[in-house]
């Protein structure tokens, strides 16, 4: 394995850190030698939109994490200002046959991984988190935010619905009825807002300090026994990662029908145009 001194990109604080991929382009791992947290980084420009390469390397660093006895994992961006603006629209307007079943199958797999992750995780939420950002993020065991940022499943805004297994990533986190009317509503919330309901843990005024305040949360679990903590969280989290894997197939295919219906085809080509013209202006 390859081991590389990255002292220039990680905080002062931060002694030394093994660099395990740099393969991927598309996210990196650091892995810190003193407390043997690794932080995941998403690095897509301009958005960290997810496409098909973005999540199979996402899948590949959760597995290097897991395979790694890392003792936690802590989700994070490269960006300043965008945690993740969710799926990337462009694989799902107009889309290549092949590709979407590997593009929606993909997200199901780094689900399944991160959700039911063996190792603590955490997000360390530093920007804008919408829709496939929020279930990232929700399917940590904490999130630290930073202000003035957004989060929160969307789809309903865009004329989409949320899947089953994104409903049950909320649920998780949020009281049933707080769950079930921002579903409906595709509310995003102020990073104030995400605290007051739940949907965030705390809130950090800088990356190092979420990342700090994440370690913190991973610390927790330091005196626990492993094989204890985790399958008490597999057993938290097992009926929700089965219902995934007992209907993937069905899943994908209610996507793609869904996808697939001319007015959500229409939709979502409005959408796209209304944020190439914001982005314009
Ligand atoms: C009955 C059961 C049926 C089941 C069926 C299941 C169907 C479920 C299907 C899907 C679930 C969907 C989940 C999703 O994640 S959909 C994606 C939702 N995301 C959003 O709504 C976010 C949209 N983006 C933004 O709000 C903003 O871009 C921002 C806040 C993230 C960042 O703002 P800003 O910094 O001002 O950047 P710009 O808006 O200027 O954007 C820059 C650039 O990036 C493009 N872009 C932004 N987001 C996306 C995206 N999600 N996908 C693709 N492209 C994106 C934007 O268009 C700009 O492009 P440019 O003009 O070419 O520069």
């Amino acid at each position: 394995m390859m081991r590389t001194k990255l002292l220039s990109l990680v905080p002062r604080a931060t002694v030394a850190c093994r660099h395990m991929s740099s393969a991927t382009k598309l996210t990196t791992v650091e892995v810190n030698d003193k407390t043997g947290i690794a932080t995941l980084t998403m690095n897509r420009p301009p958005v960290n939109g997810l496409n098909l390469e973005l999540l199979r390397d996402l899948q590949q660093s959760i597995e290097e994490i897991e395979g790694n006895k890392s003792c936690g994992l802590i989700l994070t961006s490269s960006n300043p200002t965008i945690f993740s603006a969710g799926l990337d629209i462009l694989e799902m307007y107009k889309p290549d046959k092949e590709r979407i079943r590997a593009f929606w199958t993909q997200l199901q797999d780094v689900w399944l991984a991160l959700y039911g992750s063996s190792v603590p995780t955490a997000a360390a939420i530093n920007g804008h988190s919408p829709a496939g950002g929020c279930l990232l993020a929700a399917s940590c065991e904490y999130r630290v935010m930073l202000p003035k940022f957004t989060i929160g499943l969307n789809e309903t805004q865009l004329g989409i619905v949320a899947p089953q297994w994104f409903m049950s990533t909320y649920l998780s986190i949020l009281p049933r009825r707080e769950a079930e009317r921002s579903l409906n509503q595709g509310r995003m919330f102020t990073t104030e807002e995400a605290l007051r309901v739940g949907l965030v843990d705390e809130i950090a005024s800088s990356k190092e300090e979420a990342l700090a305040k994440c370690a913190d949360f991973i610390a927790t679990f330091a005196k626990v026994n492993p094989l204890a903590r985790s399958l008490t969280k597999q057993q938290f989290r097992s009926a929700d990662l089965q219902q995934l894997e007992n209907e993937r197939v069905q899943d994908l295919e209610k996507f793609l029908f869904f996808i697939n219906q001319p007015a959500v085809q229409k939709g979502l080509g409005i959408y796209l145009e209304s944020l190439k013209k914001k982005s314009k202006n």
